[in-house]
């Protein structure tokens, strides 16, 4: 076994020991995304349903795109986004599409996600991430986007994507550099750390750690519930303000940033060892 590939399955390794051993339900033909309004707090409940691992693909993406529409629709004062994995919040973007893709389903791909991406971040209410699983990659990603993440102990969370032998799509680094200190953004970005909720909280990629999704949900709600005084126009002129850079960057560099990510994942040595990680994956059990 070469060192990439025993590196590669003692990563994968390693977070199966952390798993927990609750099954993965049946899944029925369901909706991807499952939205639950509370009429109380008037705050939605978003379920990322794609089972088993929650992996982002065009429909999910999309799902989020109109889930987050409907809220838009009917005024609503926040969202919490969470899965209905019991173990697992998004594995990030679908190994078996970057694999098995070719440059025009990587840039159907990359654009659902930019638009997904811009629904969360530009959104006219506030979002918490209810973190009730692992969030890697791209499933870290979309938690880091929102306003707010608790999670849950015992699971992992990280931008692995140089691991997978992907350049990091600009906008991620744009983001992790403003959540975390420079060198802590630097090394996780470049190395493509895992971190526990432990680790995580100490460099601000959590808020809050919590020992299972029923307190996330509470911790959600808590910080949701610090709006409700608060003029939201005055929060969302704000916001704007400070989240500009990465929304103009892709508003206005649409396309190039959908080329820049077909590049990095057709490039030789990504697709080498995206191949490696996919058989890696397969292999594990
Ligand atoms: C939007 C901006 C995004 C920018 C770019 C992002 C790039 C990425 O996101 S690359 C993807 C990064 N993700 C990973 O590296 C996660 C890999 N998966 C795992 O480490 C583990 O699967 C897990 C810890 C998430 C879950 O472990 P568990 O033991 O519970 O389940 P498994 O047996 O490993 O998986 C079940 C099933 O799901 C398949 N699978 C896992 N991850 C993915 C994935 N990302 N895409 C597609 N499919 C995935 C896995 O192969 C299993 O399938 P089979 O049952 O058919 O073997």
């Amino acid at each position: 076994m070469s060192r990439n590939i025993l590196f590669l399955s003692k990563t994968i390794n390693s977070n199966v020991r952390r798993l927990c051993t609750t099954p993965t339900p049946v899944q029925k033909a369901e909706k991807l995304v499952l939205i639950d309004v509370n009429d109380k707090t008037g705050y939605g409940t978003l379920s990322m349903n794609r089972l088993p691992v929650n992996s982002l693909n065009v429909e999910l993406f999309n799902a989020l795109s109109d889930a987050y529409d409907e809220m838009e629709k009917n005024k609503s004062r926040g969202v919490i986004l969470t899965s209905t994995s019991p173990k697992i919040f998004s594995a990030g973007l679908d190994i078996n599409d970057l694999y098995s893709g070719d440059s025009k389903s990587w840039s159907e791909l990359w654009d659902a996600s930019q638009e997904a991406f811009l629904k969360i971040y530009d959104a006219s209410f506030p979002s918490a991430a209810a973190i009730n699983g692992h969030a890697i990659g791209g499933g870290c990603f979309f938690s880091m986007i929102c306003d707010y993440r608790a999670m849950v102990k015992g699971y992992q969370i990280g931008l692995n994507e140089i691991q997978v032998g992907i350049a990091l799509p600009k906008v991620l680094v744009m983001i992790m550099g403003k959540l975390l200190p420079r060198r802590h953004a630097e090394i996780s970005l470049t190395q493509g750390t895992l971190y526990s909720p432990e680790q995580a909280s100490k460099i601000n990629l959590v808020d809050d750690v919590v020992v299972d999704k029923a307190e996330a949900i509470i911790k959600c709600e808590a910080f949701l519930n610090k709006f409700r005084k608060i003029p939201m126009d005055a929060v969302n002129t704000t916001k704007r303000t400070i989240r500009r850079e990465e929304i103009d960057y892709i508003r206005n560099n649409k396309q190039k940033d959908i080329d820049d990510f077909v590049k990095a994942v057709e490039s030789v040595e990504a697709q080498n060892t995206i191949k490696m990680y996919y058989q890696a994956l397969k292999n594990k059990k």
